[in-house]
């Protein structure tokens, strides 16, 4: 994966599109390109700019599209290499065609990530970014996406690099306190800077929680008694009639999954059948798999009618939040614990809404996405910060040293062995 020959993907789903887009990169890029474009030569066309053309087989001829090229000239291109685009209609049969023409005209086919890994090793990215750019690509909320965004544009790597600066001073200011201790070198206040480092490697770990709360998304699972309004509110939350709704108790039966985007967290809400003890076997297992959904699920919403007389309560899990349904319709009974809300006049529904939010996100939203690789690196450095702590400071260097290079890690290059880059850029998909 080191070389530095032309490759070609298609970097646009592989489906139907208004466009579609196939990329080349690499020594020769647009010597390749020039095969299949008749237009102007992309050899000479400056870098970002358009120019539109026809895709040709280069063997036969045959127009394969008409067609946008985009060129990029060494090194102001993605991949820091000379590099094209074609922006083609977006079939398949169209980016397909295109893609092998490409092939027939020199070009390998990329593999995942290759795009971004050679713009990792030509020092377009670090690690840390090209995370940041594979968490964009899978962002299923806007909390992932604010989140990886920031990493991409480097906030997080400054970060890093100014906590690494500070412990590459420590050190050599440990180093210069024993090789000339006659000299009179200041005394160090190294228990205060690792402090200081300790408390900020620290507060981007409490992050974890929700870096892991944007990717991985959450379950928030709607119990109560038959008739509560759990469908009704699941339509309210929605903003959509997903659920049916009627006034027969034991309308749902199954339980029913819907995906919900709060607060830009994912969220899939289960809709599940009323509790209540019952001899039809059917609703039986229906309120057999609420009790597991709910069990299993990250939030509960338990949901009870404040306009009929009030249920007792199921077990139900620590991490459960209580409503009270049809909150425009006369109270039999108040209870300061369940929020209020009407799935009819949507009184309610942003106390509710807020309510789930602290749930999910009451220690603050986090302003990285930490990959798993960054929670483990972090991991390793405020060990290693905390043993350095209690050591004395002629013996703290080891630790230092450690703790740095777990620091280091995090943006890539010399601290990363080859395994652990390929492991990042495995996860990609190709034409990224
Ligand atoms: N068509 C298209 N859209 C895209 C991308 C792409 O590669 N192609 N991107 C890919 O992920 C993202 C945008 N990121 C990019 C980052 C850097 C460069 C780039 O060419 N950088 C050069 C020149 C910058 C300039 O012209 O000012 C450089 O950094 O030297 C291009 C895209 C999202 N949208
Ligand atoms: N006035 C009023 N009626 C409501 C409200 N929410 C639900 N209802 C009515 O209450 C009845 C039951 O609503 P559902 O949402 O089907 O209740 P459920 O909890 O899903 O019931 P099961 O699926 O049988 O367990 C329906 O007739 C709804 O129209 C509300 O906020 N206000
Ligand atoms: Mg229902």
């Amino acid at each position: 994966m080191t070389l530095k020959d032309p490759i070609c993907a298609i970097a646009t789903p592989l489906g139907k599109g208004a466009i579609g887009v196939v990329r080349l990169s690499g020594e020769g890029a647009l010597e390749v390109a020039s095969r299949v474009w008749r237009g102007k030569d992309p050899r000479k066309l400056k870098g970002g700019r358009f120019t539109l053309g026809e895709v040709v087989d280069p063997e036969t001829g045959e127009v394969l599209d008409q067609a946008l090229l985009l060129v990029f000239r060494a090194p102001r291109s993605y991949t820091g290499e000379d590099a094209c685009e074609f922006h083609t209609h977006g079939s398949m049969a169209v980016l397909r065609r295109v893609l092998e023409a490409l092939v027939k005209a020199g070009a390998r086919l990329a593999g995942p990530g290759e795009f971004t890994f050679r713009a990792y090793m030509n020092g377009k990215l670090d690690l840390a970014q090209a995370e940041a750019v594979l968490a964009l690509v899978e962002a299923e909320g806007d909390l992932a996406r604010r989140q990886a965004l920031r990493s991409l544009e480097g906030s997080f790597s400054r970060k890093i690099a100014a906590l690494e600066d500070r412990l590459l001073s420590l050190l050599a200011h440990i180093q210069a306190l024993l090789d000339y201790p006659e000299e009179g070198v200041e005394p160090l206040e190294a228990r205060r800077v690792i402090g200081e480092v300790l408390e900020e490697v620290e507060a981007l770990l409490a992050q974890a929680r929700s870096s892991r709360l944007a990717q991985r998304g959450a379950r928030l699972a709607l119990i109560g008694a038959p008739n509560a309004g759990k469908s009704s509110l699941l339509n309210a939350l929605l903003g959509y009639e997903r659920a049916l709704v009627s006034p027969i108790p034991g309308t749902t039966r199954d339980y029913l999954e819907a995906p919900l985007e709060l607060f830009g967290i994912p969220l899939v809400a289960v809709d599940t059948a009323g509790i209540r003890d019952t001899l039809d076997p059917l609703e039986r297992a229906g309120v057999e798999r609420a009790l597991r959904i709910a069990e299993e699920a990250d939030l509960v919403l338990y949901v009870a009618d404040r306009s009929a007389p009030r249920p007792s309560l199921p077990p139900l899990p620590p991490r459960t939040l209580k409503a009270a349904t049809k909150a425009d319709l006369p109270p039999l009974w108040e209870d300061a614990e369940f929020i209020p809300v009407s799935s009819v006049t949507g009184e309610g529904l942003g106390q509710l809404k807020e309510a789930i939010r602290e749930a999910f996100l009451g220690r603050g939203e986090g302003e990285y996405l930490l990959s798993e690789r960054q929670i483990e690196a972090l991991h390793q450095a405020r060990e290693r910060l905390l043993e350095a702590k209690n050591l004395p400071e002629d013996l703290m260097g080891l630790a230092l040293e450690e703790a740095l290079k777990a620091l280091a890690s995090l943006r890539g290059r010399k601290e990363v062995s080859e395994e652990v880059v390929a492991r990042v850029f495995q996860n990609f998909c190709v034409g990224k």
